[in-house]
């Protein structure tokens, strides 16, 4: 469904070869490398040290922006490297150690909630570039043991594949474009960032960044935190919910029908379940399976073992309405025993004041 180009500006990128249709899973791979997640850059070289001639090659294959080194690297190299070798060969041992460590800093992905899964690097995932208008939906899938990649939207022949390197929530560009220099090394220049409609991008982007900022300290239960809280907050859990939905049409606006999206449909069943509205609620939570399905297709076993994912919310909604209508059921018995008794009594008294 797609092949690797090099761009004129962002070194190569993935394009696809044909039209793709939202939902549609472009890649499922496994990781040619896995890392521990508390490595650092100064344990890193005791894994690169390991390194296989094939995983070597592989690695020499991606990209490797020196910017995300730390300045004092090269200086920590060397000094390991010198009881090994000297001169010349020296200087090509730090410049391939530097390259690899490099390497591995640009391309690592994430695996699984708080990395639980490790760092990854991956053949054909890890040259994919970032917007912060992505149109698939990366992550990694415990249940296949895959890093999986879906269409978000309906992708067009010839489109670049883009994802998003950025997964802390919804950030204004100077915090994005922070971030990609900080970590990625280059200036963002996507059509959130730069286009012609990037004002208006960005005011939907602080006005969900508010939105979540109110609802934090909304759900803290906190007066004090509320009285002193910068920015509006929410002032009751029917407001919340006006603000969640305002959230999902923004999302939807800018494009962000992923994790976001998913989150946001939740939070919109939630609340409309601490509001009494099971219907609503329901509705809500079958929206953030259809979201899910499209980003992760259909082998969630892993989240609904932690009581998570939108299979697992419905099944707990259903048993709920079910105990509601058991509960209905024993109210209307009880009611109808008292109705027959009251009945009973006021006919008996009728019959008294007639004699
Ligand atoms: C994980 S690699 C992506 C693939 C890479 N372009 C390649 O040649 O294999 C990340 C690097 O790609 C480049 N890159 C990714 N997205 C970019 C963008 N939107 N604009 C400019 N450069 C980008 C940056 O150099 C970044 O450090």
């Amino acid at each position: 469904m797609f092949e690797l180009i090099i761009t004129a500006d962002k070194g190569y990128g993935l394009f696809a070869t044909q039209d793709i249709k939202r939902g549609t899973r472009i890649i499922a791979e496994e990781p040619m490398l896995v890392l521990p997640s508390d490595v650092n850059t100064s344990s890193l070289y005791t894994y690169l040290d390991k390194l296989t001639p094939d995983q070597h090659a592989q690695l020499s294959d991606l990209a490797s922006t020196k910017h995300v080194a730390p300045p004092t690297l090269k200086q920590s190299i060397r000094q390991r490297l010198q009881a090994k070798y000297s001169g010349a060969a020296l200087d090509a041992a730090v410049e391939d150690s530097l390259k690899m460590h490099c390497t591995f800093l640009t391309n690592t992905v994430y695996m699984g909630p708080d990395v639980c899964f490790g760092m990854g690097i991956f053949l054909n995932y890890s040259h994919m570039n970032h917007s912060c208008r992505r149109n698939v939906h990366n992550s990694y899938n415990p249940t296949i043991g895959k890093e999986t990649v879906h269409a978000i939207r309906d992708i067009k022949a010839g489109d670049e594949l883009l994802t998003s390197y950025i997964h802390t929530g919804l950030l204004i560009k100077e915090d994005r474009q922070k971030m990609l220099a900080e970590h990625w090394g280059f200036d963002c220049r996507c059509e959130v960032c730069d286009g012609p409609d990037a004002a208006e991008c960005e005011q939907r982007r602080e006005r969900l960044q508010r939105i979540g900022e109110g609802l934090a300290v909304y759900e803290r239960h906190d007066r004090i935190l509320t009285n002193f809280a910068p920015h509006p907050v929410p002032k009751d859990d029917a407001q919340a919910l006006a603000w969640l939905e305002e959230s999902v049409g923004l999302l939807k606006e800018e494009g962000l029908a992923e994790h976001n999206l998913v989150h946001a449909y939740r939070q919109c069943s939630e609340y409309a379940l601490k509001l009494g509205q099971a219907a609503k609620a329901m509705a809500y939570a079958r929206k953030e399976l259809e979201v899910e399905r499209v980003c992760l297709g259909d082998e969630t076993d892993h989240m609904e073992e932690g009581m998570e994912g939108a299979k697992f919310w419905i099944r707990h909604l259903e048993k709920m309405s079910e105990q509601e209508a058991v509960k209905d059921r024993m109210n209307q018995k009880r009611e109808a025993k008292e109705q027959k008794k009251n009945d009973k009594k006021a006919a008996k008294k009728a019959a008294k004041g007639k004699k």
